[in-house]
């Protein structure tokens, strides 16, 4: 308190004359940067033309130096020429440290201040101004003129606070647009101290670069925060990646934010290890959408794949919705008994042949019904996936017609009995019969061809027999008519996909360029030759494990979500972050034992994120009371600003379409970004159709899909319709409550039993 008094009255006395003052060395500092990044294009351009003439000269080891720098060279004219509005962005002013060890990027990596650093009077010197930014640059000495924000020396802008320190004096976020510097803003980390550089007293402009971030209009894309990370956001973006980093933290604490940067940090940090990719799952397209736009802003992109986890199986799209009742059938464990037992089952069709006839060695040999049946059982109760038991039956239908052509009687000699015995499998195989039988009787089955058969009710009834209710298998057969898919049938296929398994087919090998071997660049030069975005999209498809999965928005996952999860990550390490609260899985308790099933016996390492960056006090109060109900007991996390404007509540005027158009009207007047109305997931279709001509700052959202999203205002229509849609309704209402950064209005219907000031029931006190 006592250090935010001492600030602002340090900010207050401020002239503007030091404000230009202190723009115009960061300006200076921005244009020597520019200097140097020109610089080492030219390098880079000049290297690259000499390589050319040189060709092939020099040790394999020397061409992949030269390669690697021109490499590097390419990427920051890149990033240069895609002018990132605050390329450089902050900045502190450290005292000297406790050890003399330069860390890589020649700054000093001491935390501590030395002895002796502060004077018995309180003054002290500056010993170290270190700038950070999105990439690190260094001068022709290999003194920093940018810390790249990753980098360890970086870590005390994003940690340092009054309470504790370290080595920082100043922490100054720098705003700038292209090569123009804006605007600086200060933090004064040691305010008790009169700290001088270049025996000039420090000078602190202004305050608020975190409040400044938080206010400004949101659009439909999200911005990194790389220039306001707090404390304890850093302590997980920088954790080690050591098995599980598990995150959790109540609405707009930052997880998305958090687990995109430290996507980048590990990549960063150890980008070999990540070259076996990095996977973000995300539980809507929305979200993805929202969110990819981050990771390029970070220069990041081509090692990390943003799915969501209706896309992670190639070539099949969630585009359809489960009611509430099937979701829960067909996302529960419960449909992994259903669908072993489908998998087997799918191979008893209708149409499967029920007699082998074939003639060997001049006879003719049968199988009848009972017979392939005994066969059939015999052949799967092995635990191999359904496709690769295939070659287990076909063995064993030989076996039986070996055993009717009573050919094993024929030799006693046992050389003699085995050669017949080959030749008379040659002969079966070879015959046309045989082989068309097979493939009739045993065809190799894929997942989309079982989840149609699951689509018969009467048979999915058969194979779900004590396991789903007769209600739960209407249900599902049902919803399996439809054409497309649903978020859990992509969890279904891939499950199925494991049961069933691919036979082994011959691969096409990738081709290497002999240059690429020579110098070990494989992993950088394809670069050059495809763009990130090709590069990221083919590694996806090429990939099915991850070296990294970050799961967002972890407490949605399904059992069986988890399991499809669990599968590309068997031998990764993970973030995982979420909110309990948020869940809109009806039984949390079971998720949470696929989750440990998925994450296995990995330790885990757990943070607890706990300020809302992104509602006001107001409006986090009101959704504090649905979190009562959702969840007693369980903690709001506190919010960090207040704006003095109340929620709003309105209630259904001449009809509902017309009240909330009004309503989303008379907010998009109020703000200058974007406005969400949040409906309940069976009207998001005529909500959209209430809206039309408003123009495209506003967007209607089913309740579900709200998940992860922000907008400067929203509309929350009919509480008790969102509760009401599901067993974790009061939980979906939760999360539609917390997406304004500045205005909520609340519309009810009748079934809200709103009071005389338009207050539904469920958000009375
Ligand atoms: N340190 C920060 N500096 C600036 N903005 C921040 C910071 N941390 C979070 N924010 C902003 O707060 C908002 C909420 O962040 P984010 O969406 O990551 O939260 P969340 O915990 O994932 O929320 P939810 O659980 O509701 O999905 C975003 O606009 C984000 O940019």
């Amino acid at each position: 308190m006592a250090a935010q008094a001492q600030q602002e009255t340090a900010v207050g006395s401020v002239p503007d004359s030091v404000r230009d003052r202190e723009i115009s060395v960061e300006q200076e500092h921005l244009d020597r940067v520019y200097r140097r990044l020109e610089e080492k294009i030219h390098e880079a351009e000049f290297l690259m033309h000499d390589a050319a003439k040189r060709g092939q000269v020099g040790t394999p080891g020397a061409l992949a130096e030269r390669d690697a720098q021109v490499f590097r060279a390419g990427v920051h004219l890149n990033r240069l020429n895609n002018e990132y509005e605050d390329f450089l962005f902050g900045r502190i002013d450290l005292l000297l440290g406790k050890d003399g060890k330069k860390g890589p990027d020649g700054a000093y990596t001491a935390v501590e201040p030395a002895e002796g650093a502060v004077r018995p009077d309180r003054t002290a010197d500056i010993a170290e101004t270190l700038h950070i930014g999105r990439i690190g640059v260094l001068d022709h000495d290999y003194a920093p003129l940018v810390i790249d924000w990753r980098a360890p020396a970086a870590a005390p802008f994003y940690r340092s606070t009054p309470v504790d320190p370290g080595r920082v004096v100043r922490r100054r976020v720098i705003r700038s647009k292209g090569r123009r510097v804006l605007g600086v803003e200060d933090d004064l980390m040691r305010p008790e101290l009169k700290a001088f550089l270049g025996g000039e007293e420090l000078p602190v402009i202004g305050d608020g670069a975190l409040m400044a971030a938080l206010g400004q209009a949101r659009t439909h894309t999200m911005r990194d925060i790389v220039a306001s990370i707090q404390a304890e956001q850093d302590l997980v973006i920088r954790a080690p990646a050591a098995s599980v980093t598990y995150v959790e933290g109540g609405p707009g604490t930052g997880k998305t934010a958090v687990a995109l940067h430290r996507a980048a940090y590990l990549l960063y940090q150890d980008r070999r290890r990540y070259s076996g990719g990095i996977l973000i799952v995300s539980p809507t397209p929305l979200l993805v959408a929202y969110t990819e736009g981050v990771l390029p802003s970070l220069g990041e992109e081509g090692q990390v794949a943003i799915r969501a986890i209706g896309s992670l199986v190639d070539g099949a799209e969630a585009g359809l919705y489960d009611s509430p009742a099937t979701a829960r059938a067909k996302g529960s464990y419960r449909m992994l008994k259903v669908l072993r037992k489908a998998a087997r089952g799918a191979l008893e069709l209708n149409d499967s042949p029920t007699r082998l006839r074939v003639v060997a060695f001049g006879r003719r040999l049968e199988l009848e019904a009972q017979d392939l049946e005994a066969i059939r059982r015999n052949a799967l109760s092995g635990t191999a996936p359904v496709n690769l038991l295939r070659p287990r039956a076909r063995k064993l239908l030989l076996d039986a017609l070996w055993s009717r052509s009573g050919g094993a009687n024929r030799h006693s000699d046992p050389e003699l009995a085995a050669e017949l015995r080959s030749s008379f499998d040659e002969d079966v195989t070879s015959e046309d019969p045989f082989i068309e039988f097979l493939d009739a009787w045993w065809p190799e089955l894929t997942p989309k061809g079982v989840l149609a058969q699951m689509a018969d009710e009467r048979r999915l009834g058969r194979w779900a027999r004590r396991v789903l209710n007769p209600g739960e298998v209407r249900r599902v057969a049902r919803s399996l008519h439809r054409d497309g898919h649903s978020v859990h049938d992509i969890a279904m296929l891939d499950e199925l996909q494991a049961i069933l398994g691919v036979p082994a087919r011959p691969r096409k090998k990738r081709e290497l360029d002999p240059l690429d071997q020579l110098t070990g660049l494989e992993e950088l030069m394809p670069v050059r030759e495809e763009s990130q975005r090709e590069r990221a999209e083919r590694l996806a498809q090429e990939r099915v494990e991850y070296a990294h999965v970050i799961v967002d928005e972890a407490q949605d996952l399904t059992p069986m979500q988890w399991r499809m999860v669990g599968r590309r990550g068997r031998h990764a390490t993970w973030t995982v972050v979420g909110d309990p609260a948020q869940s809109s899985w009806s039984d949390p308790d079971e998720a949470a034992e696929a989750r440990d099933e998925a994450l296995g016996t990995r330790p885990r390492r757990r943070f607890q994120l706990t300020v809302n960056y992104r509602n006001p006090a107001e409006i986090a109060e009101l959704a504090a009371k649905v979190l009562a109900l959702a969840m007693p007991g369980s903690e709001s996390p506190s919010a960090v600003r207040s704006t003095g404007v109340r929620p709003r509540f309105a209630v259904v005027r001449d009809s509902l379409a017309e009240t909330v158009r009004e309503e989303a009207a008379r907010l998009l007047e109020r703000v200058d970004g974007t406005v969400g109305v949040v409906v309940a997931m069976q009207r998001r279709e005529e909500a959209a159709r209430w809206l039309a001509g408003l123009g495209d700052r506003v967007v209607a959202l089913g309740s579900l899909e709200a998940k992860g999203l922000e907008y400067d205002a929203t509309v929350v229509v009919s509480p008790a319709e969102i509760a009401d849609e599901s067993p974790a309704g009061l939980r979906v209402l939760y999360v539609a409550l917390t997406r304004a950064t500045q205005q909520l209005t609340v519309v009810s219907g009748e079934r809200d039993e709103p009071d005389a000031t338009g207050v539904p029931d469920l958000l009375r006190d």
